[in-house]
């Protein structure tokens, strides 16, 4: 079979050269260079303590769910432990209070050890979120003068989605302010309504904002409105802005934040995080490809797909050396084996347990192209269907995803771009998708 040399000769220059021309694999790097949260602080770093308050105390009733929202889960992890990597992964926070009800403390402790979340402690919630926040506040002074933080970050548990350039804004601002909140434009229209049930006024819309998290406060400031606050504030109460004003007399800085901000409220936020995390997750993947020709010329045309479906594609020949960085930072993995057993597969998945806590669901996709490279199937080999299916049972407690595809000997040229595309149709869907019910099947391309 004619192999179309221009793609060949591109992708082996990549793949056996990882200094290949960025030109044909722009993403084709040895391991991936993210701009680090210690980077980040280095410029203009924050140089005092910081500490956050998590209110994760609630019961999500709104949800109309038994389990609390903070509690439900989003490919295998609690959107609380999403909550707290957003905080944790900021290298100039140090401490992090979950605030939790009683009942659900030991489900925290369970979270904290599986997902080896290392700057949490959690302290007993109360009735309302402002005693949930203000049990978080006295806590984080219990332990000494020294152990005091400058600046209080207040966040919702699950509000999931904040990142670290805002949360240095909070902090920055809160630390030359005294108090700052997020806001967000109004989305409908504020009426105030005659005890009947009719329109008594409504706001000019423009004139007002949506309060949202994270709010930002030094110390003193929070801890002084937590114990001059009435119990009326306690217990009825729900801007913690309100409190730094009317106790402290400190007028909080506003700063528009951007929409990821929202609060999971409802049933439809849970199904809109799943999405929001699932997009997050599939943005990229890593294809090995090993040394075979046919492996590296079908990794050339699944790049050049996934690159249409708006997708980053990483084509190494392995995950060693420089190409070992994929194995902590990447979520999906699609090996390409010819005529071979499961035994590359076998290795990512032992490679992925010894390398890194997983986080979150990792996507390994085996795609074996049979009958190709000249040579015959071997009449020894293994069938791979109930192979794959083992290998895939045993790494799904840990939140590895492992699925199968078989591209079988094309006749032609034009038979083999057909198969190509439908590998990269099906590969994306399975990051996508991120589905555990295909779990271990070996799907024909
Ligand atoms: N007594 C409470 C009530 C709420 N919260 C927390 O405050 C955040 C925002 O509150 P909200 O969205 O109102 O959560 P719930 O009170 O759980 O929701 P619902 O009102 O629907 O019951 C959530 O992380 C929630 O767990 C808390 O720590 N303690
Ligand atoms: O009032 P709920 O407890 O439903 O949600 C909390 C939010 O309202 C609150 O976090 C922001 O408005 C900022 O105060």
């Amino acid at each position: 079979m004619e192999m179309n040399q221009n793609i060949t000769d591109d992708v082996v220059k990549c793949a056996t050269d990882r200094a290949a021309d960025p030109g044909i694999f722009p993403a084709c790097k040895a391991g991936k260079s993210e701009y680090t949260a210690s980077e980040r602080s280095s410029r203009g770093g924050v140089d005092f303590p910081v500490s956050v308050v998590l209110p994760a105390g609630g019961t999500g009733e709104r949800t109309g769910l038994r389990t609390p929202k903070q509690f439900c889960t989003f490919l295998g992890r609690p959107l609380i432990s999403y909550t707290i990597h957003a905080f944790e992964r900021v290298s100039w926070i140090q401490r992090i209070m979950v605030v939790v009800a009683k009942e659900n403390t030991e489900l925290m402790t369970d979270i904290i050890q599986r997902y080896q979340h290392t700057k949490v402690q959690t302290v007993p919630g109360g009735s309302t979120r402002h005693r949930s926040i203000c049990n978080g506040v006295l806590a984080l002074g219990e332990d000494g003068e020294d152990k005091r933080p400058e600046v209080v970050i207040i966040h919702d548990a699950v509000r999931p989605f904040v990142e670290e350039d805002f949360l240095y804004k909070i902090v920055m601002t809160a630390k030359e302010q005294g108090a700052v909140g997020a806001i967000r434009p109004l989305v409908s229209t504020v009426i105030a309504t005659t005890s009947e049930g009719y329109l008594d006024h409504t706001l000019e819309r423009a004139k007002y904002r949506a309060s949202e998290m994270p709010q930002g406060f030094t110390y003193d400031i929070i801890y002084q409105a937590y114990k001059r606050c009435s119990e009326s504030d306690l217990e009825f109460g729900t801007e913690c802005l309100h409190l730094a004003l009317q106790y402290c007399g400190t007028n909080a800085k506003l700063i528009e934040g951007p929409p990821t901000l929202w609060k999971v409220t409802y049933k439809r936020d849970l199904a809109a995080a799943e999405f929001i995390i699932k997009e997050t997750l599939s943005q990229s993947a890593c294809v090995i490809t090993g040394p075979s020709l046919h492996a590296v010329t079908l990794a050339g045309a699944l790049w050049k797909a996934f690159g249409t479906f708006g997708m980053e594609l990483d084509v190494v020949p392995d995950l060693l050396g420089n190409n070992s960085n994929f194995l902590l930072k990447e979520n999906n993995f699609i090996q390409l084996s010819v005529n071979s057993s499961l035994s590359e597969v076998e290795a990512i998945l032992w490679a992925l347990e010894s390398s890194r806590v997983l986080l979150n669901s990792v996507v390994v996709i085996w795609v074996h192209l049979r009958g190709l490279d000249g040579l015959a199937i071997s009449g020894t080999m293994t069938e791979p269907a109930p192979l794959i299916m083992e290998l895939a049972s045993a790494a799904k407690p840990r939140n590895v995803l492992l699925f199968g595809i078989q591209l079988h000997q094309p006749n032609d040229l034009e038979q083999w771009e057909r198969s190509a595309l439908r590998v990269a149709e099906i590969t994306s869907a399975l990051i996508r998708e991120r589905n555990p019910a295909l779990v271990g099947q070996l799907l024909q391309a």
